[in-house]
C-alpha cells in the first residue's frame, strides 16, 4: 500500500505521478472523485481509507513545471497526462482550482482520488476533478440525510458524465447503526439518481471514524449485506467510456524526423488500431489504411484506448495537429455548431457573440455562444432563462465554431466531447463544456457560390475596398471625423458608408441595450455588416464606441489582411465630458442613464489601432486627411 498526495496547482507533479503510475504499472487504474463537505466526514473518510490501507506515505510535490508539459512538445509525458488530460488542461491556463489529488494502491488496483471541497467553488472544482473519474463517492450524512449540496454535487457529477455512484451514508455510529434511517436516505436518493439518469448507485452504511464498513463489513451493521468501500472500489467494473465506439486519435503532433517517416502521435481516444486497418482523417475526410502502429518499444500489432502512439499510414495524407485519425468505418461526426452545456469558471460573465478559444482534445479553434437556451440552477435542476452567465453557473447553449471539428457526444467518449473554453486576451480557462449534440442546421447550411467577386466588384469602383473602425468615448469625435472623411472621400469619387452607432441602433440594432452582452452583440452585427459592405467593394467607415478589445479582434478578424483600420479617436474622458454634445454625461452623472461608457462602464483603449487621433491638439479637418492617407494609401 502505497499513498502520495498532490495538490492542483501546486505539483512537480509530472514527474512524481508518472513515477507512482509506473511502479504499479500492472494493476487497473481507478480514478474517483469524492463529494460533499469537511462536516459529512469526507476528510476522515479519505484519510482513513489511506491510512487503514496501511504504508501510507505522504509527500507534498513541488510546483507544476509548467513546461514540462507544453502541448505539442516531443516531450509531452503520457502518463503524466493520465491524471492531468481532459478538462484538467486548464491549470496551464492560470486557473486556480482547489483540487487535491491522492494516490493509494492495494494489492489489487491502483487509486487516484480527486478531492473536491464542498464549499462555493463547487462547480469549476468539481468539474475539473470530476472529468476525468469513473466512480464518485457521494458523502451523507446520516444524521441529516439529502441536503442540497447532495442534490448539486450528484447533478455535477452526472452531468460530467460519471455512470457510478457511491452513496456513502456516513456516521451510521451517530444514528445507533439504525437500517430504516439508512433506507429511508437510500430511497430518496435513488429517486434523485432516476431524475439525473445516473445508472449505477451503490449504497454502502459508513462511520469513517470508527471504520465501520471502510475497509471490511463492520459487525455493527448486520442488516448490511453489501461490500465494504474498499472492497468496492477494488472491484467495479468500469467499462471505458467510448467503449462501443470505434478507434479515435486525436493528433497531438505529426513525427518526422526525416524524408521518409511520417508519424501521427497521440493518445488513443478511444477503440483499439492494429496495421492494415481503413482510417479516415477528420475534418478533411480523407481515406488512408493503417501501415504501421509504433509504441516506445517499437512495433506492436496493435493499440487500444489510453495507449500513446504513433501512427504511420499507407498514403501520404495531410494531417496536422489537432486533426483527428479515426476508424473508417465508423468515424465521429464534423461540424461546426453544437448544443453543449457550459460550466462557466470564468470571473468576468459569459457574453454569448464574444469568441472564445475552444479547446477539444489537441485542436484549438475560435468559438462563441450563439445563444444561451437555459441556465441551469444546480440545487434544483430548474431551467432558468439567461442573458449570461457567471461564475460556477451551468448553462446549456448553442455554440458556433469558425472550424468544423470532429466530436463525439459526451455520454459516448468524453476525450472527443468534453471542451475548455480560453479567454482571448487573459489565455485563462473560463469553461468547462461538454457537447452533447451537432445541430442540424449546420449541416445544410452551405456556401453559395457568387461568380462576381469582391476583387471584380471593387475594380469596377476604382478602389481598394477597407473598413475604417473608429472607436472611442461618446463624444470623442469618431462621428465628426468620420463624416469629415467620407465628405471628402465622396468629393473624389469613392464609394463609401458609414455605419453609425446612433444611427444602426435604430434599426438593425434597436433591440439591443448598453449592457455588456447587448454591446457584444452591438458589435458582432455591425462586423457582419461592415464585412459585407467591404465584400460589396465599399470603403466602410463604422463609428462604434466599441468599448471592448475582444469584439475589435473580432470584428479584425472577419476581414482580409490590411483591410481593417482601427482608428482609435483618443479623446480624454474629461474633454469629451467637458464637450458633453448630447448632454448625455450630466446625465449618466446624475445616475440618470445607466452603464455609460466611461463612467459605470468600462472602455478598453486599444493597443495596436493602425491610427491614434489626437482630438485635442488636431483639427477634425486634420485627423480626416491623416484617416483619408491611410485609407487610400
Ligand atoms: N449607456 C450608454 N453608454 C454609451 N453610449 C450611450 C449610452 N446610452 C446612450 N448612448 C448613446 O449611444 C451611442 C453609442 O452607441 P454605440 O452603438 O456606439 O455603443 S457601443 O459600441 O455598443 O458601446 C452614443 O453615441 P456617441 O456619442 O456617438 O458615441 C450615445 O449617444
Ligand atoms: N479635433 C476634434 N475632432 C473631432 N471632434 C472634435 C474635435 N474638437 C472638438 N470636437 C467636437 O467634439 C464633438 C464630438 O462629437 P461626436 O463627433 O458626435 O463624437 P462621437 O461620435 O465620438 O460621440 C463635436 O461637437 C466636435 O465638434
Amino acid at each position: 500500500m502505497a499513498a502520495t498526495n498532490v495538490h492542483a496547482g501546486q505539483g512537480g507533479a509530472a514527474a512524481a505521478v508518472a513515477a507512482y503510475l509506473h511502479q504499479h504499472e500492472t494493476k487497473g487504474l481507478l480514478r474517483f472523485i469524492t463529494c460533499g463537505s469537511v462536516d459529512d466526514g469526507k476528510s476522515t473518510l479519505i484519510g482513513r481509507l489511506l491510512y487503514e490501507s496501511k504504508g501510507l506515505f505522504e509527500d507534498q510535490l513541488a510546483a507544476l513545471d509548467k513546461d514540462s508539459r507544453r502541448h505539442g512538445t516531443q516531450g509531452d509525458n503520457i502518463d503524466y497526462a493520465l491524471l492531468m488530460d481532459g478538462l484538467a488542461a486548464e491549470r496551464e491556463q492560470g486557473i486556480t482550482i482547489d483540487v487535491a489529488y491522492r494516490f493509494f494502491s492495494t494489492d489489487k488496483r491502483k487509486f487516484i482520488v480527486a478531492d473536491c471541497p464542498g464549499h462555493e467553488q463547487y462547480t469549476r472544482n468539481m468539474a475539473t476533478g470530476a472529468s476525468t473519474a469513473e466512480v464518485a463517492v457521494v458523502l451523507v450524512d446520516a444524521r441529516k440525510g439529502l441536503l442540497t449540496q447532495t442534490r448539486r454535487h450528484s447533478y455535477i457529477v452526472s452531468l460530467l458524465g460519471i455512470r457510478h455512484v457511491v452513496l456513502a451514508v456516513n456516521k451510521m455510529d451517530l444514528v445507533g447503526y439504525d437500517q430504516s434511517v439508512f433506507d429511508e436516505i437510500v430511497a430518496g436518493y435513488r429517486e434523485l439518481a432516476a431524475q439525473l439518469g445516473i445508472a449505477h448507485v451503490t449504497a454502502i452504511p459508513l462511520s469513517a471514524l470508527q471504520g465501520d464498513n471502510l475497509l471490511q463489513r463492520s459487525p455493527n451493521t448486520p442488516w448490511y449485506r453489501g461490500t465494504s468501500l474498499l472492497e468496492y472500489l477494488e472491484t467495479v467494473e468500469v467499462a471505458a467510456h467510448g467503449g462501443a465506439i470505434g478507434f479515435r486519435l486525436p493528433v497531438q503532433w505529426v513525427n518526422r524526423p526525416n524524408q521518409d517517416f511520417r508519424g501521427f502521435a497521440g493518445t488513443i481516444a478511444a477503440g483499439v488500431v492494429r496495421p492494415g486497418d481503413e482510417i479516415v482523417a477528420l475534418p478533411s475526410g480523407r481515406r488512408s489504411k493503417v501501415a504501421r502502429v509504433l509504441c516506445a518499444q517499437g512495433d506492436v500489432e496493435s493499440a487500444i484506448a489510453g495507449q500513446s502512439i504513433t501512427l504511420t499510414l499507407a498514403d501520404e495524407l495531410d494531417i496536422s495537429r489537432g486533426d483527428v485519425i479515426a476508424a473508417g468505418n465508423q468515424p465521429p461526426q464534423v461540424s461546426d455548431q453544437f448544443a453543449a452545456h457550459l460550466l462557466w469558471m470564468g470571473e468576468h460573465s459569459l457574453l454569448p457573440g464574444r469568441p472564445y478559444w475552444l479547446k477539444i482534445g489537441t485542436r484549438t479553434v475560435s468559438a462563441s455562444v450563439t445563444e444561451i437556451k437555459h441556465k441551469v440552477d444546480v440545487n434544483t435542476q430548474d431551467q432558468l432563462a439567461a442573458k449570461h452567465l457567471e461564475l460556477n453557473e451551468v448553462g446549456y447553449c448553442n455554440l458556433y465554431l469558425d472550424h468544423a471539428i470532429a466530436f463525439e457526444a459526451y455520454a459516448d467518449n468524453r476525450e472527443l466531447g468534453g471542451f475548455i473554453l480560453i479567454d482571448r486576451q487573459t489565455n485563462a480557462t473560463v469553461a468547462a463544456g461538454t457537447i452533447d449534440f451537432a445541430l442540424r442546421r449546420a449541416g445544410n447550411i452551405h456556401w453559395q457560390h457568387v461568380d462576381v467577386d469582391k476583387a471584380a466588384r471593387a475594380r469596377s469602383k476604382a478602389q481598394v475596398p477597407r473598413c475604417a473602425w473608429f472607436t472611442g468615448l461618446s463624444g470623442s469625435g469618431k462621428s465628426t471625423v468620420a463624416n469629415l472623411v467620407e465628405k471628402r472621400l465622396h468629393a473624389m469619387g469613392h464609394h463609401c458608408y458609414i455605419l453609425d452607432g446612433d444611427n444602426v441602433r435604430h434599426g438593425l440594432n434597436k433591440d439591443l441595450g448598453f449592457t455588456d452582452e447587448d454591446r457584444v452583440e452591438n458589435i458582432r452585427r455591425v462586423a457582419e455588416v461592415a464585412r459585407l459592405m467591404v465584400d460589396a467593394g465599399l470603403i466602410v467607415l463604422v463609428s462604434f464606441i466599441s468599448p471592448f478589445r475582444a469584439e475589435r479582434r473580432m470584428a479584425r478578424e472577419m476581414f482580409d489582411a490590411g483591410e481593417f483600420v482601427e482608428v482609435f479617436v483618443d479623446t480624454p474622458l474629461a474633454v469629451a465630458e467637458q464637450r458633453d454634445v448630447k448632454g448625455l454625461y450630466a446625465k449618466a452623472r446624475a445616475g440618470r442613464i445607466p452603464n455609460f461608457t466611461g463612467i459605470d462602464s468600462p472602455y478598453e483603449a486599444p493597443e495596436h489601432a493602425e491610427l491614434v487621433l489626437d482630438t485635442v491638439h488636431e483639427t477634425p479637418e486634420t485627423l480626416a486627411e491623416q484617416v483619408i492617407a491611410r485609407l487610400l494609401g
